[in-house]
Parts: structure tokens; sequence; C-alpha cells
């Protein structure tokens, strides 16, 4: 199954000192490239959610949408974006990435779609330093059909992703590193630095 996957870029990167932090350079590329490059080859279409100017994103050649909710900040009105997309596309399912996060697997939608729970939401999740499964909550599948619960939750000013994913009864992927955790995120200077001289390695 060839599902739709959109790149979530609307966050503000304060830790990074603002600023579109996806578009920052990373070895030879930049944050984004690396999400884009390891997203293509398998996802049926790729869009970005990311507001104001999307001529800031033109190299990328892809669809830029931004939050269906204005004034909800938060990456939930980025996965409504994305869910008013798939609708658009007339698919019943779409995954979402965070923006961030170059080292994602190279089977992340097959292992999602596998690991569906039983509404058709699904997270990605791996171990923590202590070895304790966290799950990452905006890396996820989900089914169109929460949509309109979603819609509520932001007009009720609710916020939190995790609190939205518990009460949709999410599967769970697991990915193990290899070496490095493929969910690490990008959010500080020290972070950036890491990420280079991970890709630098032999
Ligand atoms: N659409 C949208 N996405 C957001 C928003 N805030 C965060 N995100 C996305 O959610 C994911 C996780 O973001 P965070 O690391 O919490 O926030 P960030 O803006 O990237 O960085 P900080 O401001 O340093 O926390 C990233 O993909 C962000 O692009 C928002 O207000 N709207």
């Amino acid at each position: 199954m060839r599902i739709p996957v959109m790149i979530l870029a609307g966050g503000r990167a304060t830790r990074m000192g603002g600023g579109d932090k996806p578009l920052l350079p990373l070895a030879g590329g930049t944050i984004l490239s690396h999400v884009v490059d390891r997203l293509a080859p398998q996802s049926a279409a790729l869009a970005l959610n990311a507001n104001g100017d999307p001529g800031r994103f033109a190299e990328f050649g892809l669809p830029v949408r931004p939050d269906s909710r204005a004034g909800h900040p938060g990456p939930l009105a980025g996965i409504l974006a994305a869910m008013d997309w798939a609708q658009e596309l007339g698919v019943t399912s779409v995954v979402t990435v965070p923006g961030d996060t170059p080292f994602l697997p190279g089977d992340l939608v097959a292992g999602l779609v596998a690991a569906r729970g039983p509404l058709g939401l699904a997270l990605a999740a791996s171990p923590d330093a202590a070895g304790e499964l966290r799950d990452h909550p905006t890396c996820g599948l989900w089914p169109v059909s929460l949509r309109s619960d979603l819609a509520a939750t932001l007009d009720r000013d609710e916020r939190r992703v995790r609190a939205f994913t518990r009460r949709h009864q999410p599967g769970t992927a697991r990915w193990d590193s290899t070496p490095i955790d493929p969910f690490t995120n990008i959010n500080t200077p020290a972070d950036l630095e890491a990420a280079a001289l991970h890709l630098a390695a032999p």
C-alpha cells in the first residue's frame, strides 16, 4: 500500500534560535533534504506542512500546505493539515514525520502500516537510553476517519499530541538504533553538529 506522507515543518525552532530549522545545512544538503531523500522512495506523494511564504521551500518542488487551523500552535494543527490533504487526495490514511529527523528508517511507512491499531492509528517508537520504548507522536500513520475528532480537539484548545493519540488506541511500530536512533531529532546547534559528525563518519 502506497500512502502519502506529510513532512511537518511548521515549528518555530526556538531552541535553534528561530527561522526554518529544516532548511539548515547538513552534510552537503539541508536537514529537510535528508528527510525528503528517505521518504520519497516509500511514499505515494510527499508534501510539506509550513506556514508563511511557501517560496522558501521551492527547491524541493513539493506542495506546501499551511496549518488548517491558524492560531492553533503545535503539531496537531499540522497533523490536521495532513488529514485534510489526504481527504483531498481521496485516500484513507496519511503518514506524518517531523521535518527535523534526518535519520528516518527506509521502511517507515511499511512498518507503520503493519502496526496499525484497531482504529487504524500507528505511531513510531524506539527505545530510549534506559531501554524503555518511547513513542514519537508526530511520526505516525493517521486514518482520515479521526479528522473530525482532531478538529474538535483543536477547537477545545487541546494541544498535546499524546493526549489525542492515547484516546485512539495506537499501534506501535518499533525501530532500534542502527547505530543511531532513527527518530533522533535536531533541536539545538549541538544536535546539528552531532548529526553532521554522524553523517561524516566512515
Ligand atoms: N504545523 C505546525 N507544526 C509544528 C508546530 N510546532 C511544532 N511543529 C512541528 O512539530 C514537530 C516537533 O516540533 P518541536 O521540536 O516540538 O518544535 P520546533 O518548533 O521544531 O522546535 P522548538 O521551538 O525548539 O521546540 C516538528 O516537525 C515541528 O515542525 C506548529 O505550531 N505548527
